[in-house]
């Protein structure tokens, strides 16, 4: 039997446990700038900390941080937040956070990869803990700014203060996570979770379920604008009205000719081989695997990623995607 998750939301929770505590961002890429922002606007007191000058440090800056070297910022800080790519956390826990460690500070983590596959393993002294954004980090500093926020998991490596979860949860409502709510978890689970989740179904699933339909509709001689609508652009309507309405609120607002197929034709297409395979690259996570897979091609100069956004950015997907984007941004609701 499943259990019942614990879920906390703003009233829950206060932000008092982490206010005045300074705080570093590593990085400010997808979610740090998401971070950064929200937790600032939050009231908490956040410094940026960069590796150099560059990108990152360019749009801080515009965005009024003063960013510093990650050295100047981790040995300032109370609580240390990774939101540099997975694969570059370990080194620079090493380089640039672990000869600063003082006891009693925060490592805090939005994915638990690090700590749950044993990258990086923290001293006993200080409190580990995650909160993890349930959705991409442009998304979550949108959500915020319009008075919302993306759901997120919260989690306890090690309770050094004994106040981890408190902290956790501020964290979370400073990032307006709470405004939806934050569900306990462990950082087994989520780390687990969210690489099967991402490359089913999120990122992984989706893409080649699009990639395929499109590209057999063109191989037939349909017109790539008409297979681009079709099988790429709805995808987003239809995905919305599952996300405010659930399944029967989107079956509802389609055909019964519709309904009729996706019952019958949808079962077909993604069959009890594809519940197999789902199963197969579940078990690659959980045994670790995928990680090791991922932390080798990582060491090699990530070859097989590099190429994936290079056959992507040249598809014919992503160049009717382009031609259309006119079209598409024409359409899109004004408010
Ligand atoms: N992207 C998401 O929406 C998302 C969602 C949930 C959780 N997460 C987690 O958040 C963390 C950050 O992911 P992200 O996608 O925001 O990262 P990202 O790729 O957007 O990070 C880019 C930032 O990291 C810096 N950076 C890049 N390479 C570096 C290196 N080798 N050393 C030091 N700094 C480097 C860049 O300068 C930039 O500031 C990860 O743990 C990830 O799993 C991401
Ligand atoms: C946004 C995602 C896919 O949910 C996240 O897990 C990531 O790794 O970027
Ligand atoms: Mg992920
Ligand atoms: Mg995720």
């Amino acid at each position: 039997m499943s259990r019942i998750a614990k879920i906390y939301t703003d009233k829950d929770v206060t932000l008092d446990i982490i206010k005045g505590k300074k705080i570093a961002v590593l990085g400010y890429g997808s979610q740090g700038r998401a971070w950064a922002l929200n937790l600032r606007d939050s009231g908490l007191n956040v410094t940026v900390g960069l590796e150099r000058q560059g990108k990152s440090w360019d749009q801080a800056t515009a965005d009024g941080f003063k960013p510093e070297k990650t050295e100047d910022a981790v040995k300032k800080a109370d609580v240390v937040i990774f939101l540099v790519p997975d694969m570059a956390q370990r080194l620079v826990y090493r380089e640039r956070v672990q000869p600063y460690l003082r006891e009693g500070m925060d490592l805090v983590f939005a994915h638990g990869f690090n700590i749950h596959y044993r990258l990086i393993e923290p001293p006993k002294n200080v409190d580990v803990y995650m909160v993890a954004p349930k959705g991409p980090g442009p998304i979550v500093r949108d959500f915020y700014t319009k008075g919302g926020g993306v759901p997120v998991l919260v989690a306890v490596h090690q309770n050094y203060s004994g106040k981890a979860m408190e902290k956790a949860l501020a964290i979370a409502k400073g990032l307006g996570g709470t405004r939806a709510g934050a569900i306990e978890t462990t950082f087994k689970e989520e780390t687990e979770t969210d690489l099967i989740g991402e490359q089913t179904i999120l990122v992984g699933g989706v893409m080649e379920l699009m990639k395929s339909a499109f590209e057999t509709l063109v191989e037939m001689g349909y017109q790539p604008e008409v297979a681009y609508f079709e099988t790429i652009n709805e995808l987003k309507m239809i995905v919305d009205l599952i996300y405010d309405k659930g399944f029967m609120g989107m079956l509802r607002a389609v055909s019964d000719t519709a309904k009729y197929g996706g019952f019958t034709v949808g079962k077909h297409v993604i069959n009890e081989e594809t519940r197999r395979r789902i199963r197969e690259a579940a078990e690659k996570v959980r045994s670790g695997k995928f990680a090791e897979e991922w932390i080798e091609e990582y060491g090699r100069g990530s070859p097989t990623l590099q190429k994936g956004m290079e056959d992507m950015d040249k598809s014919m997907e992503e160049q009717t995607g382009r031609r259309l984007k006119e079209i598409i941004e024409r359409g899109k609701p004004k408010a």
